[in-house]
């Protein structure tokens, strides 16, 4: 697992009318602070890459949908310089993924379906 990367298995609560699928709470062990959340939804197959940011660490949960995520370390002083990791997540594996800073991370949508990933960051988009 690259440093910083952090997977915690999330609850779906189904009943008769649906399901509660759980992400991010204030006093859950794995929140930090709130930035912004939003839903970016992918068409099946379609690939978005790369990513990296320097302030802000990005939460990830697939409510919909699968994908494929991949991530790279390039950090000079991090235990896990030059590793790649794959993950496979969304419906079939729902988690929530804490990507830390400075890491390059990208992901594929498979299968039928889009996938409607949901990002809960520390710090609002900015896209300067
Ligand atoms: C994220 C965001 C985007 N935008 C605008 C900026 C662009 O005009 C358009 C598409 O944005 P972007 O090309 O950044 O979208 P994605 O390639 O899906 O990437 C975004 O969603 C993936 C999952 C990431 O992890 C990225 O960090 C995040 O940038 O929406 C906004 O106006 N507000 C926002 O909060």
């Amino acid at each position: 697992m690259i440093e910083g990367v952090v997977v915690t298995p999330l609850r779906k609560i189904p009943d008769e009318r649906g399901m509660i699928m759980h992400m991010m709470r204030a006093d859950a062990p794995h929140f930090e602070k709130f930035g912004e959340i939003y839903f970016a939804v992918s068409y099946p197959g379609v690939i978005k890459a790369w990513y990296r940011h320097a302030r802000q660490i990005q939460n990830y949960a697939v409510i919909s949908g699968m994908i494929k995520l991949v991530f790279y370390d390039p950090r000079e002083d991090s235990p896990t310089r030059d590793t790649v990791q794959q993950l496979f997540i969304g419906e079939d594996n729902y988690c929530l993924v804490r990507i830390p800073t400075d890491i390059y991370s990208g992901y594929k949508t498979y299968g039928v379906k889009p996938a409607i990933l949901a990002n809960c960051t520390t710090e609002p988009h900015d896209s300067t």
